[in-house]
């Protein structure tokens, strides 16, 4: 028998949360209601269809054994790769750890890997993230920032929108206002289509509690990141 998308048989995969449920309504990224009704393998079926159907339109042929996989293989990339960061399962849990030894200054955590996708084009964005924070009575397990970023970073994005999610959701999980991020990329659609401008990069920064306040803290970080 067939299920309805939100019969109970489908409540296990649903959370009741949203992606960005922890973030002001203004910062989530647009998702329906229902986002999450299918599992993950039926969107990988369904999408495998559409992007057969965009190859053939092409002329492509699809019984061609290097191409008859591709369907599936961009479904699979988009659902389990590239989009992951649509779904809520995926979203890390921030560990913290109490600050015996009272390390008090900048703690800077440089060149984290952007792998992004242009919500206007669906290209990929590429670049890397910089975060700072001051520690409180606690400080972060290291590689939680890094998974931070790649969870904003894998949906499709606009740069603005990723930079200020990640500033958002550190200060929420750090319990400190003190924090920055800054994000510089190249955008596919800037570098391959358009204006075909291969040498330009976007910029953008966040910079929150003692990081707005004081000129001198946010310089630190800006050398310390080799800006
Ligand atoms: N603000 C912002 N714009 C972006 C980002 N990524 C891509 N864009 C821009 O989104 C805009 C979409 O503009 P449109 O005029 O609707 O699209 P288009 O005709 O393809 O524009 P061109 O790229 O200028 O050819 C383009 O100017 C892109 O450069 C981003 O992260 N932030
Ligand atoms: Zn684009």
């Amino acid at each position: 028998m067939e299920k309805e998308p939100n019969s109970p048989a489908h409540t296990d995969h649903l959370t009741g949360l949203g992606p960005d449920d922890h973030l002001p309504p203004g910062l989530r990224t647009p998702l329906r209601a229902d986002a999450f009704a299918k599992p993950d393998e039926e969107k990988i079926e369904a999408i495998t269809g559409h992007f057969r159907a965009i190859m053939d339109e092409l002329g492509l042929d699809l019984t061609d054994d290097s191409l008859a996989g591709t369907p599936r293989r961009v479904a699979k990339m988009f659902v389990q790769e590239w989009f992951k960061g649509l779904n809520p399962e995926h979203r890390p849990e921030v560990r913290l750890f109490e600050n015996r030894y009272e390390y008090q200054q900048l703690l800077v955590e440089r060149d984290i890997t952007v792998f992004s996708c242009c919500e206007h084009h669906f290209v990929p964005i590429i670049g890397k993230a910089h975060v700072a924070y001051l520690p409180g009575k606690h400080v972060v397990g290291l590689s939680k920032l890094n998974r931070v970023v790649q969870y904003y970073a894998r949906r499709p994005q606009v740069q603005e929108r990723l930079t200020r999610q990640v500033a958002e959701h550190l200060r929420h999980s750090l319990g400190t206002p003190d924090v920055a991020v800054l994000i510089e990329a190249d955008h596919l659609c800037v570098m391959s289509r358009g204006v075909n401008d291969t040498s330009s990069s976007t910029l953008t920064s966040e910079y929150g509690g003692r990081f707005q306040e004081d000129a001198q803290l946010r310089a630190e970080f800006l050398r310390q990141i080799g800006k």
